[in-house]
Formats: structure tokens, sequence, C-alpha cells
């Protein structure tokens, strides 16, 4: 549907840049996949608010940021370091650290939340921002297999709600899944696909279905990888050097899994089996469940089914 003229001139400032673009962006947990959405949102020129429960773990966000971004600019500036020392100060100028949610949002035009795959929490978090941010600002998840409209049911703005879900390693993964609840106006629609591509994401539209498009197909691959390894038909290793040199895989099931985090697996099969407690696919993984009681949560611990390399 083609905007009125004088719409399409207020949309535009002079500048010519959309004046109601997402500007000011806060993220809430600094994770592995926080830090990776607030690394490259600072890094396409967004003004980004990062938040976690207290300042060591926001300084070791920071920090796994700055890892990321030396290796970025170790190869996209090879030639030319001091543009890449620029780019490098340019970026970590975007990004501000908070311990305090309430105060993070008060300027946001969007909050993504990446904090724990955990509904109740969600839901907790954003009942509280929802008192806290301006009318206009949009709320979205990171979720992997919570439906959105579980999430946004804690708010009054449904209709300035939707899910941006990325993928792992945020810096590299190219895809940006988009999910709008029936409550999603187009307007907020619009703004997360633009928001996404301002990212130098590509997007994909996505229904509140569980897993979206991308879980939705590999849960049901990882979760029969790890039925095999306990049926004793293979090994997590040659699982993973089949599924690499068979299917061209970057990664196998079992390096993905230390790579995702075994705690972030076990909380969506969890949750799904909890849904869903008839559905075969998701009975829990006895295997799964005795690497996380171990604490073997992947390399963001140095361990899950493999000892980390880095
Ligand atoms: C099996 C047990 C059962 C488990 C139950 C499962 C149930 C639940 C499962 C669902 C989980 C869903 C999670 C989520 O919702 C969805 C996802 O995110 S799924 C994950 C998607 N991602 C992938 O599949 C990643 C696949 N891997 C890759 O693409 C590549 O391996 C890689 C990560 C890009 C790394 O590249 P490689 O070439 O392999 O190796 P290198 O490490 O040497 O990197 C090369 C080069 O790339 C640049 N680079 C790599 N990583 C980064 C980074 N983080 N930041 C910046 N730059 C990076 C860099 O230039 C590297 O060169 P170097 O610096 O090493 O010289
Ligand atoms: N790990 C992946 O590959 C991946 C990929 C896509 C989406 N996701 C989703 O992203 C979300 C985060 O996953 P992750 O892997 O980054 O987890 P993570 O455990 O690495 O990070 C979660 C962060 O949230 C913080 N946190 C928890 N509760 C908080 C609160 N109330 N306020 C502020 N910070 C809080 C934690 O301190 C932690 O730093 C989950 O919903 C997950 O399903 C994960």
């Amino acid at each position: 549907m083609s905007l009125p003229f004088r719409t399409f001139v207020r949309n535009f400032s002079t500048s010519g840049l959309k004046k109601n673009a997402i500007k000011n962006v806060t993220i809430i947990g600094g994770g592995l996949m926080g830090a990776g959405i607030a690394q490259v949102a600072a890094s396409t020129g967004h003004s980004v608010v990062m938040v976690d429960q207290n300042t060591d773990i926001l300084n070791k966000s920071k920090a796994n940021i700055e890892k990321s971004l030396q290796r970025v600019v170790k190869k996209k500036y090879a030639e030319d370091p001091k543009a890449g020392e620029a780019f490098l100060s340019q970026v970590l100028g975007n990004l501000a650290l908070e311990t305090d949610a309430a105060t993070s949002v008060k300027k946001a035009d969007l909050v993504i939340e990446a904090i724990v795959e955990n509904l109740k929490i969600k839901q907790e978090l954003f009942k509280n921002l929802d008192m806290a941010a301006p009318a206009s600002t949009i709320f979205a998840s990171n979720t992997s297999s919570i439906p959105i409209k579980e999430i946004a049911v804690a708010t009054e703005r449904a209709d300035r709600f939707g899910g941006l879900h990325y993928f792992n390693p945020v810096p590299m993964m190219k895809l940006l899944e988009v999910i709008r609840i029936p409550q999603t106006s187009d307007e907020t629609f619009d703004k997360l696909l633009a928001f996404g591509k301002a990212m130098g994401k590509v997007t994909v539209n996505c229904k509140d279905t569980p897993g979206f498009i991308v879980n939705r197909l590999l849960v049901p691959y990882m979760m029969e990888a790890v039925r095999m390894v306990e049926r004793g038909e293979a090994t997590p290793k040659d699982v993973d050097t089949a599924m690499k040199l068979g299917a061209g895989y970057p990664m196998g099931p079992f390096e993905l899994t230390d790579y995702v985090g075994l705690d972030t697996c076990k909380f969506i099969i969890d949750g799904w089996h909890e849904k869903y407690p008839d559905h075969p696919l998701f009975a829990p993984s006895p295997l799964l469940n005795k690497y996380v009681a171990e604490g073997k949560l992947g390399n963001k611990v140095g361990e899950g089914f493999y000892k980390s390399k880095k």
C-alpha cells in the first residue's frame, strides 16, 4: 500500500534519513547473544545501551565484544590499521553499559531482550520495562523457542511487540527472523524489518509458531543426533564429522550445541516438553541433562561435549 505523499514527506527528515528510524536501542542481557546484538547494532551506527545484572558481567560482555571486534578489524581493515582503530573507537563510543533496566529504556526506540530462556523471567522483565519505557518504544524478544505472544501478554503494548531472532555468532550470521503476533501493528513490523536491514541482516518474515523457521527444522535434527549417541549408534565426534563432511555443515550438531550453550538447549527442550508432553521429539535427553548437571555448559564455560579450543 503506497503512502499518501504528505505521509511520505513527513517520514523523511531533510537529511534524507528516515525520520522515525530506530536509533536508540537497549539490549537487555549481555550474554552470548545480547553482546553480539549490541556489537552489531553499535557497529551499524545505532546508539546502544547494554544491560546486565552487575558490572562484572557487563565488563566481561564488553571484553567479549572487543575480542570479536578485533577479529572484524583484522579482516576488514587489514590494509589500513588506522581506519581500523577509528572504527573500533567509533563502535565502542556507541555502546553504553547499564545495570538498571528501567533507566536504560528511558530514551529507547527499541528494546531487545536476550536474557535467559525462561518465560516467567522474560514476562517479569517486560512487565517492569512496560512501566518505565516511553509509549512509543517497541519491545522485541530474541527468544529461540518461546511464543512471542506469551511474552507480550505481560505488557500493555502488544501492538508494539515483536520477535527479533538473531543467530549465533551475531557478527557472522546474516539471518534475522522477524516475528509478528496478531496484534503487532504494521508500523511496528515495518520498523523491525527496517532495523534488521539497517543492521546488515537478511530478514525473513515469521509467524509466531514453535521455533519460527530455523529452529523448527534445527531442533529435530539436533535431537535425533543426541538420541543416536544415546542409542550407542555413533559417537559425538563421528556424528559431527559426518555432518560436516557429508552434509557440508560448518559445525556438527554437538559442536553447535557447545557453541549455543547446553543450558540454553536444555531450556528449549524442557520448555517444549512441558508444552507438548506427548511429543517424543521433545522427550528430555538423559545425555544432555547429565552434561548440564555436571556444569558442562559448552564453550562459554570451557567444556561441553568437547573441551573448548580457545
Ligand atoms: C546435540 C545435542 C542435543 C542438543 C539439543 C538441541 C535442542 C536445541 C537446539 C536449538 C538451538 C537454537 C539456538 C538459536 O535459537 C538459533 C541459533 O543461533 S542456531 C546456531 C546458528 N549458527 C551456526 O550454525 C554456526 C555454524 N558455524 C559457523 O558458521 C562457523 O563455524 C563460524 C561460527 C562462523 C566460525 O567460522 P569458521 O570458519 O568455522 O572458523 P573460525 O572460528 O576460524 O572463524 C573464521 C573467521 O570468521 C570470523 N569470525 C568467526 N567468529 C567470529 C566472531 N564471533 N566475531 C567476529 N568474527 C568472527 C573471523 O574473522 C575468523 O577469522 P579469525 O579471527 O579466526 O582469524
Ligand atoms: N545461544 C544461542 O545460540 C542463541 C541464539 C539465538 C537466540 N538465543 C536466545 O537468546 C536468549 C539469550 O541466550 P544466550 O545464549 O545469550 O544466554 P546467556 O546465558 O549467554 O546470556 C543471558 C544473559 O542474560 C543475563 N540476564 C538474565 N536475567 C537477566 C535479567 N533479569 N536482567 C538482565 N540480564 C539478565 C545473564 O546475566 C546473562 O548474561 C535466550 O532467549 C536464547 O534462547 C540464543
